[in-house]
This record gives structure tokens, sequence and C-alpha cells, in this order.
């Protein structure tokens, strides 16, 4: 059962067992041999930097994204991928068309703060994100600095973040020192007008 969590200015649902366990290990097992894991390069402040994770666009053929300033082409949709959509069409009701998986090795992986509030995405995006592997913090913080909330996002965990949430709050994956196996998140998106 998804179930809001109270934060002000947002919109934010969280079910930590959306998945069956058994499901969400099989997911695991099969995604991370089937996409092509790719290790984006992001430009800071002038210099190059490999991003602290792999990752992989997914979606349909017109679902043109823009990422780190660089506008992509999707990979194409695969098995697991295209029934995980379904599965989401029949829970949510959101047609998603593309999918940013990510896959973060260990605890030095990371993203750092950001809003998934590209124009592409439209006013009030709607993401919905699956965890898989190794359960890791998630942390929401309001743009005026709080409130701030932090999740720990166990494998078959569904975090629905929709309306004004992306415009009012960041969110991140920290580092962590603890010693972590591997995780994959997969943000399933909607490009408006695309
Ligand atoms: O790994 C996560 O839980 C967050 C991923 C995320 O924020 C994104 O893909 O935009
Ligand atoms: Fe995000």
């Amino acid at each position: 059962m998804l179930e809001r969590l109270p934060l002000p200015d947002a919109d934010v649902r969280l079910d930590p067992a959306w998945l069956a366990p058994g499901e969400a290990s099989g997911l695991f097992d099969a995604l991370i041999d089937a996409l092509p894991w790719e290790n984006h390069v992001v430009r800071l402040f002038g210099r190059e930097h490999a991003s602290p994770r792999l990752s992989c666009w997914i979606g349909d053929a017109g679902a043109r994204y823009r990422y780190s300033g660089v506008s992509r082409e999707p990979r194409p949709w695969t098995a697991q991928l295209i029934a995980l959509r379904g599965r989401l069409r029949e829970s949510l009701g959101v047609d998603f068309d593309s999918v940013l998986a990510n896959l973060y090795r260990d605890g030095r992986d990371a993203m750092g703060w950001h809003a998934d509030d590209e124009r592409e995405l439209g006013p009030a995006p709607v993401i919905a994100s699956v965890s898989l592997g190794a359960t890791r913090r998630f942390v929401l913080r309001h743009r005026d600095g709080a409130p701030r909330l932090a999740l720990d996002l166990p494998a078959g965990s569904l975090l629905l973040m929709q309306g004004a949430t992306q415009a009012n709050y960041r969110h991140a994956l920290p580092r962590t020192a603890r010693p972590v196996g591997p995780r994959i998140n997969l943000t399933f998106r909607r490009i408006v007008g695309s």
C-alpha cells in the first residue's frame, strides 16, 4: 500500500513492499545482466568526471531526454522493464514512456542533490522509483532548507513523487561508509509532449 509521507508542499508516497521479495531479487539478477550499463561522464565546472554510478536510459523511440546537458536517444525496452511498466500502469494508472536505471555498485556510489524538473517532464512530473538489491538511504530537502526527510528504500519498494514535489524539494542518494552491496534503482518517467 502506498502511504503518503508527511511532507508539506509535496506529494511523496511510499510502499516499502510493492514487489514480493522473490520478485525483487529475480528482477535484480535479470537487470544486472540484461541492461547495457554505462559510466556516463558529467561536466562540472568545466571538468569531466565519471559519474559515481553506472546508468542506462531506456524508453520509447520518441522519448528524447536531456541528461547532464546532453540530449540522449533511449535504449530499447527489455522484457522485464516492459512487464514492470505494465505493473505500474495497473497500480498507478500512469503510462510511463521511459526509465532511468542506476546501478550503485557499493557505498561509494551515490547521486547528489537534484530535482527531476527537466522541462521535458512537464510542470508537475510523476516519477515512480523502484528499488532492488541493497537498502540505501534516500533524502529529500525543501528548497527553503527545511523540512528534510530521510527514508530507507529496501528491495521491492516503490516511491512515488508527484505534484509539486520536484518544484519544492531536492533529493539525493548519499554515499555511505557502511559496507553495502549493489543496488539498482529504476525511475520511471513520462516525457510530456513526446
Ligand atoms: O537511486 C535513487 O533512489 C534515486 C535516483 C534518482 O533520484 C534519479 O534517478 O533521478
Ligand atoms: Fe532524481
